[in-house]
């Protein structure tokens, strides 16, 4: 692990309206680009001053000691002093301690943020180097404009074709059967490479995500690019909250949101928060949360029931937990003990972890991995990475994830059916799928 470098931090209040996402440079390398946004507040930064890789077991550990090195050193001049200024490092885990896929903590050189109609730049240089001439606001007086300028992309199979997902399902059914394992969440990939064998850019597909997702958490960390609508934990001045999601159900059409009027009994809203095979799966993923979470906390709150969230294609059923710390841990360390939930993984988690390797045929890497990001005082935002796409290391391709939870009632079709609803997300914010 490389040793942790001395950095200077200076976070300066700046007027800025409009996208945070127009002002990424083109000539930025996309895996370098790092995005944490939700309805246009959020940061977005790129460069890389200072990061580190970590694999196996103690691939959270590792990381959290070299933050905690880098943060000890930093010079940090902070004006703003809100969640998300000062130094802030974006984080990237792999969903497996055996993927072959480093895990990342990475301090971006240029970091916007917004909160609450407030603003501001950050930036970050090691010791002995100048700061970057121009005045932080100039940044912001900049903005891009191929945007909205889509790649022309082509998708391919992924490691297990489509039309061999359904006879997976089967066989986690009957390990379910025989009594191995209660729930196993199982996922799919495809790929999809640019057409001319260009680099892949992520600015434009950030904005169609964002501007989509509206409920979901639009992120880009080491080139791994999604709108994840489930929060592993944040942690804000002591308190711990949770958004714990499992069942899903497609919306019947793109009706717009918010909230349709009820369809009455065919409602399929109605039918998710009365299906046995949801709740159930459900009460596993909460079940998980909670318990991971009561040993941090002095008091947890668990809802008795779950709600409907509604994305543009999918319902998922969704808790909320919230919690008063009491154990003093960082964010990284709430989500290392959260990792992996059952909504990712399944219940028992190391049997549900086993069978995941044995069924999917593949390496997740980071999809379904924490992701997010986390300040010097340990406070943060980490989710879960899901509707993402992780960019090649030659920058020309993107794996897109998409899976769902199995339990014993499950359909193998629907399952197949599941996955390509989820794929959506990444599909329309690639171009592969008509606006
Ligand atoms: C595994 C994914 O999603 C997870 C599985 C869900 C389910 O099985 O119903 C719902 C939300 C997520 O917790 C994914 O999007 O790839």
């Amino acid at each position: 692990m490389s040793p942790a470098p001395r950095l200077r931090v200076r976070s300066v209040a700046v007027d800025v309206t409009g996208d945070l996402l127009t002002r990424i440079p083109d000539e930025v390398d996309p895996r370098e680009v790092v995005t944490w946004l939700r309805e246009g507040d959020g940061l977005v930064g790129w460069g890389t001053v200072a990061s580190v890789s970590t694999s196996g077991v103690d691939r959270f550990e590792d990381a959290e000691r070299w933050w905690e090195a880098l943060r000890d050193a930093a010079a940090v001049e902070d004006e703003v002093r809100l969640p998300g200024s000062g130094l802030v490092a974006f984080g990237s885990f792999a969903f497996a301690a055996g993927s072959t896929d480093p895990s990342v903590l990475t301090v971006p050189r240029v970091l916007m943020g917004r909160r609450d109609g407030l603003a501001w730049v950050t930036q970050v240089v090691t010791e002995g180097e100048p700061w970057p001439p121009d005045h932080p606001a100039e940044l912001l007086g900049r903005s891009n404009p191929m945007l909205g300028t889509l790649d022309p992309l082509i998708e391919a199979e992924g490691s297990v074709p489509a039309s061999a997902w359904p006879g997976v399902i089967s066989r986690a059914v009957e390990r379910i059967d025989d009594g191995e394992v209660e729930k196993v969440v199982l996922a799919r990939d495809v790929v999809v490479r640019h057409r001319e064998g260009r680099v892949v850019r992520l600015a434009p597909v950030l904005e169609r995500l964002e501007k989509r997702y509206a409920a979901t958490w639009t992120f880009a960390v080491a080139g791994l690019v999604g709108a994840t609508p489930e929060m592993l934990v944040r942690l804000q001045a002591g308190r711990a909250r949770s958004r714990v999601l499992a069942g899903t159900i497609r919306r019947s059409n793109g009706i717009p949101l918010p909230s349709e009027p009820a369809q009455g009994p065919n409602d399929p809203r109605l039918h998710l928060v009365t299906s046995t095979k949801d709740l159930d799966e459900h009460a596993f993923a909460v079940r998980s949360v909670s318990a991971a979470l009561a040993p941090h906390c002095s008091e947890l709150h668990v809802p008795e029931a779950p709600y409907v969230l509604e994305l543009p294609d999918v319902y998922h059923l969704a808790s909320d937990l919230t919690g008063t710390m009491a154990s003093g841990a960082t964010s990284l360390r709430l989500a290392a003990a959260l990792h992996p939930t059952a909504a990712v993984c399944g219940t028992p988690t190391e049997a549900a972890a086993r069978v995941i390797g044995e069924l999917e045929g593949m390496d997740r890497g980071r999809y379904a991995g924490p992701v997010g990001w986390m300040d010097g005082s340990g406070d943060g935002d980490w989710g879960i990475a899901l509707r993402c796409g992780e960019l090649s290391a030659d920058r020309r391709s993107v794996r897109l994830f998409a899976g769902g939870g199995i339990v014993a009632a499950s359909d193998p079709e629907a399952e197949l059916a599941e996955t390509e609803m989820k794929l959506t997300a990444m599909r329309h914010a690639l171009g592969l799928l008509a606006p």
